[in-house]
């Protein structure tokens, strides 16, 4: 234990630091305004070059303005006192004194390495690495380890006893939070891994996999700030919910250049969070739905027109069914997109008519060009040409899957009987909103076999207007508006160039996602973070690697494992861990670090009685803990659960399902009907695993008898 004197007099110090630092970041903020200010009054010598030299000036200015107005809590959150003497502070953003000296170091900065990479074992020069906690500009906490004893000079002074567990016995909040005052060593290593090529990170549940992603992503917006916020970073989650929870970590670290989806919300226009059983997810996600698709997308729409009849100059013309059928099929060479060759099938059509008009002599024939221009002029034939090929989105095209008769003929010898049933019933029920998860990589697929037709050039919007034939901008957040477009964030909803693409819980990534996603970063590094262990998927595993393989492409893989458990609590951990042994008794397991002496509670209850145990043990684990709490329920009955609780209004409570759940974190967990979760599918027992290590402090299972 540290006396208190002494700890008084290190936080003292810390405080004088950050004095220091809030001082001049108020000198910078105001520099920062005024250069905005003169940038605006450049424009008033009104030629072209100083609006130019204007626009590069407040933009510069107003970033630079945006950063330091972003509310910096803990903005200094490390410091380093080095063999050499020199002491270096860390902390969110890089800020120097009025001479240049450095006062914080950015922690994405090779310098602020050693903070997190140094070890006892290890030093790296560091001879004391100390975490500094605040509140708002108060310094409230500091924890040091001594790294180097040897090195240590007279009268240094070492307090606190580790800041690592006292962050984790901290309540979980409704987003997650950044751990960028406490990154492990093994953690650091996949964060600053090389920025090309594929880095994939692996490791059981809490071992921080996300949380290393999401610093990875900012890690390397600052280190290549033009190849990755220009060409943006697409962050792929599982679920809406997920995202939501992810969402304000990366704001926090500083960076808001990235993306953020899931893989029920890629497909421009839909947003599906529906999760399919986990048969028919199965299906949905193999590869050999997209020769499904195949069939589908070259197949005749529902209510094509029988024959096209049309009468031109007293002289009925005919095209039958089949010569039609013919017409649309010599349009639609194999690999083609009908969206994109709308035009060859016309071309068809006037072709078959005026050779028609010419065998039937009609009388004072015009040249064709004339004659085609005739019959385009007719409105029953134009409608006719919309009826025959019409411009199709994927969403007519996968609705057609809800046609027996349809899904018959497109799975004939893909699908076993079995699986077209499953997956007749699955489509029967869905309306044409009603889309899951796994419907949205189909629409994606249908979206690149259909293509897209050729649209007209369109003039881009022009974010300013025009004053006397001088750009213009009228407002600073038009400005702000037109900096971003096409930089940071606003890309067009189809943006497939991504420079960086990051996966989390990949191990759910069905193979006709992994084509969705491959279709986004083609051009990209990838960060691919995942368990195995906790995979929901009960398709074929050849067919998931080959699928995952063909979206990461050749790049050179740059392979982590984490081994240590920062979410559970031990004794939640090993419940957990029971789980998973059932199903692979060899399984390493990372090491859960913290322990709470409070063991996790399993009731089994009368059926008639699960309601009111499932609210008793909510309205427990809310009283008892500070943070969130997770009720979670198998998928079959969300909607049953989320009625039991729907009189508790408590804003901490969530009730998801274990699709749900995947990836999410909370203080305490309820668990409804686990032995149906792992009943429930191949998966179960991945499935119960995930659902058991989502708590951090208390863990309530309810079984029915
Ligand atoms: N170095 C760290 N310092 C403090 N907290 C950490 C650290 N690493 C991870 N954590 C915390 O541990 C928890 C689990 O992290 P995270 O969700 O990233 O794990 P995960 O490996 O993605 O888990 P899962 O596979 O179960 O979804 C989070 O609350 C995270 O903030």
């Amino acid at each position: 234990m540290t006396d208190h004197t002494t700890l008084r007099q290190e936080i003292e110090a810390e405080q004088r630091h950050l004095d220091r630092v809030y001082t001049r970041l108020a000198q910078l903020r105001r520099s920062a305004e005024l250069a905005e200010k003169d940038g605006y009054q450049l424009a008033r010598v009104g030629n072209f070059g100083a609006l130019v030299e204007r626009d590069a000036m407040v933009f510069h200015a107003a970033r630079r303005r945006h950063t330091l107005d972003a509310e910096h809590e803990g903005l200094v959150f490390g410091r380093l006192d080095l063999r050499s003497g020199q002491v270096l502070h860390i902390g969110r953003l890089g800020v120097r004194g009025e001479h240049a000296e450095p006062l914080v170091i950015d922690w994405r900065a090779p310098a602020a390495a050693a903070f997190y990479q140094a070890t006892a074992a290890d030093p790296r020069n560091v001879v004391r690495r100390r975490v500094i906690s605040s509140t708002g500009e108060r310094v409230t906490r500091i924890e040091d380890d001594l790294l180097d004893p040897a090195a240590a000079p007279d009268g240094m002074r070492v307090v606190g006893d580790g800041a690592l567990l006292a962050t984790l016995s901290r309540t979980t909040g409704r987003g997650m939070r950044d751990i960028v005052a406490t990154i492990q060593r093994e953690q650091d290593e996949a964060i600053r891994s090389p920025a090309g090529g594929v880095t994939m990170v692996s490791g059981g549940p809490g071992t921080g996999k996300t949380a290393v992603a999401l610093h990875r992503a900012a890690y390397l917006l600052y280190s290549d700030r033009n190849r990755f916020a220009g060409g943006g970073v697409l962050v792929v989650g599982p679920s809406a919910v997920f995202v939501e929870y992810i969402a304000s970590v990366l704001p926090s670290l500083g960076e808001n250049a990235a993306t953020l989806q899931s893989l029920g919300s890629m497909f421009d226009g839909v947003t599906a969070s529906r999760t399919d059983p986990a048969a028919v997810a199965a299906i949905k996600g193999s590869l050999r739905m997209r020769q499904v698709l195949e069939r589908a997308a070259r197949d005749q729409v529902p209510d094509a027109p029988g024959e096209l009849r049309l009468l031109y100059r007293g002289e009925l013309l005919r095209l039958t069914a089949a010569e039609l059928e013919t017409i649309r099929t010599r349009a639609l060479p194999p690999g083609a997109r009908r969206n994109e060759v709308r035009r060859a099938g016309f071309d068809g059509i006037f072709h078959a008519l005026w050779s028609q008009v010419q065998r039937l002599r009609v009388g004072r024939l015009p040249d064709q060009r004339t004659f085609e221009d005739e019959i385009a002029e007719r409105s029953e034939f134009r409608d006719f040409l919309r009826a025959w090929w019409p411009r199709l989105h994927p969403r007519h095209v996968l609705a057609w899957l809800a046609r027996p008769e349809r899904l018959r003929r497109y799975t004939a010898g893909l699908l076993s009987n079995a699986e077209f049933r499953l997956l007749a019933d699955a489509y029967r029920t869905m309306g044409t909103d009603r889309f899951s998860v796994g419907d949205v990589a189909m629409l994606d697929e249908l979206d690149n076999l259909l293509g897209r037709p050729a649209q007209p050039a369109r003039r881009k919007r022009d974010p300013y207007q025009l004053i006397g034939g001088v750009r213009e901008v009228t407002t600073y957040a038009d400005r702000q508006r037109a900096s971003r477009a096409g930089r940071d964030g606003e890309r067009p909803s189809d943006y497939r160039e991504y420079a960086h693409v990051v996966v989390d819980e990949s191990q759910d990534v069905s193979p006709m996602q992994w084509r969705m996603l491959g279709r986004r970063g083609r051009l990209a590094s990838w960060t691919v973070v995942g368990d195995p262990a906790q995979t929901a998927w009960t398709g074929d595993p050849a067919e998931l690697s080959r699928a995952r393989n063909k979206a990461l492409g050749r790049r050179p893989r740059h392979e982590f494992t984490l081994s240590t458990n920062y979410r559970n609590s031990a004794e939640i951990f090993a419940v957990a861990a029971r789980a998973i042994r059932e199903v692979f008794p060899d399984l390493p397991l990372p090491v859960a670090v913290r322990s709470t002496g409070v063991q996790p509670v399993e009731l089994t209850v009368p059926a008639a009685d699960l309601p009111e145990a499932v609210r008793e043990a909510t309205t427990k684990l809310l009283a008892e803990v500070e943070g969130t709490v997770g009720v979670i329920a198998p998928v079959p009955r969300l909607a049953e659960i989320v009625d039991w609780l729907a009189t508790t209004t408590d804003p901490r409570l969530q009730v998801v399902d274990t699709m749900q759940a995947k990836g999410m974190e909370y203080d305490g967990v309820v668990l409804v009907a686990p032995a149906q979760i792992r009943a429930d599918s191949a998966a179960g027992g991945r499935t119960l695993y995930v659902a058991l290590s989502r708590a951090t402090q208390r863990l309530t299972t309810i079984d029915e008898m």
